[in-house]
């Protein structure tokens, strides 16, 4: 048997970031860049200003105050987008919006509400206005460049596009991203016993909860769900269908026939084309197939990665967190671990399997002062592999070590959060 973290190494050592594709910027919203991103043009593109007001030639208005208004011709209007620069002489100024360009010959705005008309404001400029108050040097003037320079790096490669980021990006004039391309993920469910959902059910047939699982989990751990294949105990069809998918993926997730059953199709398979079948110290998810796909069209490329997780339905979404999500986010470009860990505090004891690391899928109860997560099993039965019933009750994973024989009330265990 190998230990969680040397089999978690393998699969890291073959799952690096994807290659970059350059896409329109809105289309790389959550991912990686993989090139930084430099501003086009300055931000804001123009002296604007920052209120509904007059922009003013500050001599003009020297010394003026609620006693003593100074009054100025409107000689022009300036909304928001307009491209005019009036010229203003002394005694003169313009009305303008907020974000409108400021006039070469001003050098303060004075807002409406430091006028005696205050805000009550027409569609048509005022002919007049009294000032009340002397403006500062640049009042209410937002610079060009202020926010970034032309050739100023806007976002480094490595960061995340989030919504942000695109945000700033755009208004600095980019238009494309290179960034590392979601996974495109196939997941294979294996097994004579397997009917779709909703399938009238006879003696032994269940319905196939675990492609519908993986395909949740692929989704919203943010790679791209591809294609979704049920495939029967057959050899020959199941690597048809799987060489059929293999061609547009980067990744394929398939589930059951690992252990040493005489039926156990995806081992039969696979050992032969690539993958590694393993048995890991762990308990969900002893049995582990791993490797990347052996190309049969004789192109020389390599075939996307395999990850042949085992049947039972507890141990496939054990299997996901331990192995894939951290795969899929290195595909991703995706660096950190992939669960945030707390301290959980026991509630109820429970039995640990001899030898092997537990992942016990248990419900979080309350945090105590400390920030440690007062934990207890999410389902009854304590770590069964089959307990899929009552797994959505569990949001956290919790790891009991490979030499406890049973965790007690009180005891102290990491825990990795999980998306209830
Ligand atoms: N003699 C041994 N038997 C088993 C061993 C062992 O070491 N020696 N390991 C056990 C462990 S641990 C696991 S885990 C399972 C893994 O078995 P397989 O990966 O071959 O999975 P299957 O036999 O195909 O199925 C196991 C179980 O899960 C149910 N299943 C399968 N697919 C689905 C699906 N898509 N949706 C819902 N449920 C599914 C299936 O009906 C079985 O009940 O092997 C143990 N045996
Ligand atoms: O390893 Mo199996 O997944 O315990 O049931």
């Amino acid at each position: 048997m190998v230990s969680l973290e040397t089999h978690l190494a393998s699969v890291l050592r073959e799952s690096g970031p994807l290659a970059p594709v350059t896409v329109p910027i809105e289309q790389g919203l959550g991912l990686r860049l993989a090139a930084d991103i430099v501003a086009v043009h300055a931000l804001p593109t123009v002296d604007n200003s920052a209120m509904d007001g007059y922009a003013v030639r500050r001599a003009s208005v020297a010394g003026a105050s609620p006693a003593a208004p100074v009054r100025l011709r409107v000689v022009a209007d300036i909304p928001a987008g307009s491209g005019d620069d009036p010229a203003l002489r002394d005694g003169e100024c313009a009305r303008i919006m907020t974000g409108a360009p400021v006039p070469s010959d001003a050098d303060a705005i004075v807002p409406f509400e430091a006028t005696t008309l205050g805000t009550d404001i027409a569609t048509a400029a005022p002919e007049a206005i009294d000032v009340t108050n002397e403006p500062r040097p640049a009042a209410h003037i937002r610079r060009r460049g202020e926010d970034i320079e032309p050739g100023e790096l806007v976002l480094p490669a490595g960061a995340r596009l989030g919504a942000r980021a695109v945000a700033a990006a755009i208004a600095a004039g980019a238009t494309t991203a290179v960034v590392v391309p979601r996974p495109r993920v196939a997941v294979v469910s294996t097994g004579d016993e397997l009917l779709p959902a909703g399938a009238p059910l006879t003696r032994g047939r269940i319905p196939d909860s675990n492609s519908p699982l993986l395909a949740g989990l692929v989704t919203e751990a943010g790679a791209e769900l591809a294609r979704v294949e049920r495939a029967g105990d057959e050899p020959g069809p199941f690597i048809d269908a799987l060489y059929a998918l293999a061609r547009d993926v980067d990744v394929v997730i398939t589930t059951g026939g690992v252990s040493v059953g005489a039926f156990d199709v995806v081992r039969i398979a696979l050992e032969e084309r690539g993958v590694e079948f393993h048995k890991v110290a762990m308990q969900p998810g002893k049995p582990q197939g791993f490797g990347r796909l052996a190309r049969s069209d004789g192109e020389g490329r390599s075939g996307p990665l395999m990850f042949c997780l085992p049947g039972n339905p507890v141990s496939v979404f054990v299997s996901f967190e331990a192995f894939v999500r951290p795969a899929l986010r290195a595909l991703a470009g995706e660096v950190g671990p992939a669960h945030i860990e707390r301290v959980g505090i026991a509630s109820e004891g429970w039995r640990c399997p001899p030898g092997r690391l537990q992942l016990m899928p248990v419900r979080t109860l309350g945090v105590d002062g400390n920030g440690r997560s007062a934990i207890a099993p999410a389902t009854a039965g304590g770590s069964g592999s089959h307990l899929v019933a009552r797994l959505a009750r569990a949001d956290a994973l919790a790891i009991a070590p490979a030499d406890a024989a049973d965790v007690r009330v009180g005891d102290e265990l990491t825990i990795w959060e999980v998306l209830p």
